[in-house]
């Protein structure tokens, strides 16, 4: 990545800009590299926590395969709290903290939502207004297509893997790219076999908004050096020195937006920041708009830090309340799940197998391969790209039980929710909404609720797409600029336990599959003898599959909303947010492309905005200045 340009001083920035954005990820740098595009006269700065330097993410060759990678310097690394649902166990979670965010370090793992998760976000983020804004699976496809440049794998790799995929799902230019990788383990094909023979259909393409049954995902990287490709590189390195109006200034934290006389309509407001280098405060002056895109667990911080949040909570920090807006870091979700896993009785003579990597020459010849070019070998997979994605109904038959159990619980929906969300009616008018959408999907024959992904191995994890439970992202009371609190309250709606313990049930059918049988597999975990399966539950399930999200939901105020469609923050001027917290609730997906596809489709509403004349006018000349030290 190029650095020239990259400022780390507040001294070194404009005395204005047009746009701000907190948060140089996913979608931060898609917004800022097609508004510098689109807008040549105006001007960008992103203000990024983060560096600009490589570092490795969890899943980065060539340090490892999965994991040991030393040092998590690019990551935030956040605890949960003790979740009483399970035991009081707690779950970490992680996110980017690097010029590229998370798409800098995830898994690349490229897959998009169903057609019918983009349209119950549609409906929960209009509530039935025609005129609002298209969220829907028409409404966002385009923009999904836009976000990447798909290559097709050489023919080789399509005869050795058999991938498929439909180029009618793809389409973009831009340089963020995908691909199938040349490599697969030794097993992989067995567990496909095993899939298929439980009567999982194999789609020709997953990504085109039909999402079931056994699917090859591409991964988020280059076709021919399968170098991870992320939005540090494609949005910012690739463009910024053609463009003079676009600042990145790293290792600086926006701490909160400062409203003139705490009217929140004086807008847009300045943004204070923080020196991480030296801890100066300053504020820097947008005339434009200051666009929120820190991810899913600090979005809601700085919001909540600006006195936009749950007035209770703001009270008891002693934030001056500048709107009252309950949903801030209320709406928080994420992927979960337990595990199945089995042992094989009869030696698995396939070759390679990751236990390979503990070999040295085959680690030296992983990497030359690696290196060469085009790459192959092992180190172009990945994390992985293989996954099923089953609807509930194919899981269990007794998915209306499940079903119906949710739309009992429409006649009390607070009882699901943490008691200091009690006294806020849109919050739970908000829930109610989600939990009857929710019910409908879950009993919706081609909307996946459980994701398996796979590559090789002995374990499956089951993941629960579609969390009923709800938790929260706080400010930590002792120290608001330090990580914020994550209640995860994993299982506080009972029916999640449903819908764990009906996917765990089906996964274990895996391990007799004739396919499984023939090598001797034998269930270790949960355990044949283990009969109450929601404590196995409880001791295996992972909290996070590293896609927090929603919490600042795209939903109207009424509902306990913090964005409208057009992703500007209820009741104040001048901030919108654009990133991963704006879904309402989770896809049947991981979350970089959805995250790639908000980035460009913000980027259009604001640009058409702007060329219309909606845009606000120019700024009140508030300089650029230091403030308090915090
Ligand atoms: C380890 C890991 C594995 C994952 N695996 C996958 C996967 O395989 N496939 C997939 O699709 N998704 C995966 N994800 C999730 C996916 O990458 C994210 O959901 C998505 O990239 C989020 O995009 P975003 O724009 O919302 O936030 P981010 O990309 O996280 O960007 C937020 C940016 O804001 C910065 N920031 C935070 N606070 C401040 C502040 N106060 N001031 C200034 N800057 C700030 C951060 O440093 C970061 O650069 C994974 C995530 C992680 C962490």
């Amino acid at each position: 990545v190029p650095n020239a340009n990259i400022k780390r001083q507040v001294t070194q920035l404009r005395s204005s800009y047009d746009f701000i954005i907190a948060g140089g990820g996913t979608s931060g740098l898609t917004v800022a590299d097609r508004l510098t595009e689109a807008f040549p006269d105006k001007t960008v700065l992103v203000v990024e926590y983060g560096e600009i330097e490589y570092a490795p993410g969890v899943f980065d060759p060539p340090s490892t395969v999965w994991g040991g990678v030393g040092g998590f310097a690019s990551f935030f690394t956040l605890p949960t709290l003790p979740n009483p649902e399970v035991n009081n166990r707690t779950g970490l979670v992680l996110a980017g903290q690097i010029v590229g965010g998370s798409s800098a370090v995830n898994g690349q793992f490229f897959d998009r939502g169903s057609r019918f998760d983009h349209d119950a976000w549609h409906e929960l983020a209009t509530a039935g207004d025609p005129s609002e804004e298209k969220w829907d699976w028409n409404g966002i496809f385009p923009y999904f297509k836009k976000s990447v440049t798909f290559t097709p794998p050489p023919a080789s790799a399509v005869q050795e893997h058999g991938y498929t995929w439909d180029i009618s799902a793809y389409g973009g230019t831009t340089p963020i790219y995908s691909s199938f990788p040349p490599f697969q383990w030794g097993d992989h094909q067995l567990l496909r076999d095993a899939w298929k023979e439980l009567g999982v259909n194999d789609p020709v393409e997953c990504n085109g908004g039909d999402k079931d049954g056994l699917c090859w995902i591409p991964v988020s990287s280059h076709p021919v050096t399968f170098r991870r490709s992320h939005s540090g590189l494609g949005h910012y390195a690739a463009v910024n020195t053609t463009r003079s109006n676009y600042d990145l200034v790293v290792k600086h934290q926006v701490v909160r937006v400062i409203y003139p006389n705490n009217n929140p309509k004086n807008g847009p407001p300045l943004v204070e920041v923080k020196s991480l280098i030296d801890g100066q405060l300053s504020n820097i002056t947008s005339t434009g708009e200051v666009i929120l895109s820190a991810g899913a667990l600090h979005t809601p911080t700085i919001l909540q830090r600006s006195g936009i949040g749950p007035d209770n909570f703001l009270n008891s920090a002693d934030i001056p309340i500048i709107k009252s807006l309950p949903g801030v870091g209320s709406n928080f979700q994420d992927h979960s799940g337990p595990e199945v896993a089995w042992n094989y009785t009869t030696p698995l003579n396939v070759y390679p197998l990751p236990s390979e990597m503990s070999n040295p020459s085959f680690v030296t010849s992983a990497t030359s391969s690696f290196n060469s070019i085009p790459a192959t070998g092992p180190y172009t997979l990945s994390m992985s790209n293989s996954a099923i994605f089953l609807s509930l109904p194919s899981t269990t038959p007794n998915y209306h039980l499940i079903a119906n159990k949710i739309l009992s619980q429409l006649f009390s929906p607070e009882t699901f929710l943490p008691s200091s969300l009690h006294s806020f009616p849109a919050i739970i008018q908000g829930y109610k909404h989600q939990l009857s959408v929710l019910a409908s999907l879950y009993s919706n024959p081609h909307l996946p609720t459980l994701e398996v992904p796979f590559a090789t191995g002995t374990s499956a994890r089951a993941i629960n797409l579609h969390p009923l439970s709800r938790g929260t992202v706080r400010l930590n009371l002792t120290n608001h600029l330090s990580l914020p609190v994550l209640d995860y309250r994993v299982g506080s709606n009972p029916v999640d336990f449903d819908v764990y313990i009906a996917h765990l049930e089906y996964v274990r059918k895996l391990i007799n599959t004739t396919t499984l049988q023939a090598l001797g597999a034998v269930e270790i975990a949960p355990g044949v003898e283990r009969t109450d399966l929601k404590e196995a539950v409880k001791d295996s399930l992972i909290f996070s599959f590293m896609h927090p999200c929603c919490t600042a939901a795209m939903m109207p105020e009424r509902f306990g909303g913090v964005v409208g469609t057009d992703l500007k923050v209820h009741g104040v001027e001048g901030v919108r947010v654009v990133d991963i917290s704006v879904l309402p609730i989770l896809p049947s997906s991981h979350t970089s492309a959805t995250a790639y596809a908000i980035g460009e489709k913000a980027a259009d509403i604001i640009i058409k905005e702007w060329r219309g004349g909606k845009g606000r006018g120019k700024g009140k000349g508030k300089g650029k200045g230091k403030s308090r030290r915090m």
